[in-house]
């Protein structure tokens, strides 16, 4: 789950590009990049680090250009090198640069492909290269010296059939425009807009619609699943179909954790979804325990907090802040590592012990996935003086690995893997585990937007809508992307001698 984000304005884009990478932050937060074009030039400023930490004033200054596209990266393939930062580049046809927000689950088949049979060189073990270069080499097998828009989405058509998993797209062809697909089942969110400047439009493509929102952008729709839009380089907007086969199965975890509340995806507000997520739960537990003694119910900050407010109203309980969140501490789940994972949720969150002194609490989080967090809180919880812990959790059991752009690869990291609610609840140290049941999940979203009809929910029941994932290549994906097998890459920069040309500005003439 990256941000990225494309613009076409009448002015120079890099502050744009910079603030809205900087709300699209909660999508990634380990590297970030941003390319611009003017005239036949690219420049390009990419490296492991928070936006305001990679974006210095220096680098700033050499973005220029009208059109540009940007990226927070939160890594699902190959390493966390600075290297695999994006957006990547091709030169030829004409200069392209892209940026991806998903995890394709045929790279390694096209990789091999790209060399094979397109002769195209890769030069990192990212996804998102081989997807560039995909598109690339079908632009060029139409081997126009000017390629009109219809070239540039027979291309997408291309890139359509021969990569399998999540992708949501942005791209510059230089000279020629911005570029923004999305997968044919939607998996990953990509929504457009225009704002209006001296009487001329001009657009912005995001993972998210709060980009557009703080950047003066009103919002046109959602990219519909295997869609494409394209600006021109004089500000003509184009969009096209390109392919048949489109299905709308949104991720089902954007909705529960992954989005930033104030977004509106695919037709649903999330922070709606979030509120009936918490009446579901409440729902629950009244079925379960209808004389439940809970006394208070305690969020766990922040993605929980929406769901746990309506849960307390629908209960009539009272609802209280029992941790504080550090401010400067980003999100725990999409850290590279266990070790740093576990020590962040302390650093993160400290309770306020009077809200659990001799309480019977009921704490509530979005998902529980590797436990980090619960079984942290709950010893917390217990330390305050807490009578009982209960936990509710706003989705069901997480039990499979996710492919297409989470970083969930191995199930046996997932704490509900071959484990019952119960144990979950026991192996955590609560009294009560109450999970959200899929089909409330579900109806949490679809009472918003009756027209989705199908989600992508492989992370809770095994099914993965693409229908091309098998169990050889989740036993690959295991192998090479267990926190144990990524320890290394973490640890040290395998590609640090080759790294220096990609992680710093590139300037990029094109004669
Ligand atoms: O079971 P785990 O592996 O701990 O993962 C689940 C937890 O991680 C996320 O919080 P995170 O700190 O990433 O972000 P938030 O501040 O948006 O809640 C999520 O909201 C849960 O609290
Ligand atoms: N989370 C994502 O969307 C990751 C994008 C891409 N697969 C990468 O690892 O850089
Ligand atoms: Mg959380």
């Amino acid at each position: 789950m990256c941000g990225i984000v494309g613009i076409f304005a009448r002015s120079y884009v890099n502050q744009t590009l910079f603030d809205a990478l900087t709300v699209l932050q909660h999508r990634g937060q380990d590297a970030a990049g941003i390319v611009t074009s003017e005239g036949n030039r690219f420049f390009m400023r990419k490296d492991n680090g928070l936006v305001n930490e990679v974006f210095r004033t220096r680098h700033m200054k050499r973005l220029v250009g009208n059109l540009g596209i940007g990226h927070v990266r939160y890594p699902t393939a190959g390493s966390s090198s600075s290297a695999e930062a994006q957006p990547f580049y091709v030169n030829s046809p004409y200069g392209i640069a892209l940026a991806h927000n998903g995890n394709l689950t045929n790279a390694e088949q096209l990789a091999d492909d790209i060399f094979r049979a397109d002769l195209r060189h890769i030069n990192t073990t990212s996804d998102s290269e081989v997807l560039l270069n995909v598109f690339a080499h079908e632009l060029q097998q139409l081997g126009k010296l000017n390629p009109s828009p219809e070239d540039i989405f027979a291309a997408v058509a291309k890139v359509h059939q021969r990569c399998q998993g999540g992708y949501a797209v942005v791209a510059i062809i230089t000279g020629y425009g911005v570029l923004a697909f999305r997968d044919p089942h939607g998996i990953r969110p990509l929504v457009y807009g225009q704002r209006i400047v001296n009487g001329q439009a001009e657009y912005m493509v995001a993972s998210e619609s709060v980009a557009l929102d703080t950047s003066g952008f009103a919002k046109v729709r959602d990219i519909v699943p295997g869609e494409a839009i394209f600006i021109d380089r004089d500000g003509g907007l184009h969009l096209q179909q390109c392919t048949q086969q489109q299905m709308l199965a949104p991720c089902l975890f954007e909705y529960v954790y992954l989005a930033r509340p104030d977004s509106i995806i695919d037709g649903v507000s999330v922070h709606e979804s979030r509120m009936l997520m918490g009446v579901r739960l409440a729902e629950k537990v009244l079925k379960e325990m209808p004389n439940h003694d809970i006394d208070v119910v305690i969020p766990i900050p922040d993605t929980s907090r929406t769901s746990a407010l309506e849960m307390a109203h629908t209960l009539g309980v009272t609802f209280r802040e029992g941790f504080i969140k550090n401010r400067y501490i980003g999100r725990t789940f999409i850290m590279p590592g266990q070790t740093q994972r576990k020590k962040s949720v302390r650093q993160k969150l400290n309770p306020i012990a009077s809200e659990f002194k001799d309480k019977v609490v009921m704490l509530v989080d979005d998902s529980i996935v590797r436990g980090t967090t619960s079984k942290q809180i709950i010893e917390m919880a217990r330390d305050a003086g807490a009578r009982k812990v209960y936990f509710a959790s706003a989705a069901p059991e997480v039990r499979f690995p996710n492919v297409y752009g989470i970083d969930m690869p191995t199930a046996s990291e997932l704490v509900a893997h071959g484990r019952t609610a119960k144990e979950v609840g026991d192996y955590i140290g609560c009294d009560w585990m109450l999970y959200q049941d899929l089909d409330d999940l579900k109806s949490c979203v679809t009472q918003l937007n009756p027209a989705i009809t199908a989600f992508d929910t492989c992370v809770f029941d095994g099914q993965y809508v693409t229908g091309t994932v098998d169990r050889a290549y989740l036993d690959r994906l295991e192998q090479k992307r267990s926190d144990d097998a990524k320890n290394p890459l973490n640890n040290a920069d395998p590609d640090a001698d080759i790294d220096s040309d990609t992680s710093a500005d590139l300037h990029t003439r094109i004669e």
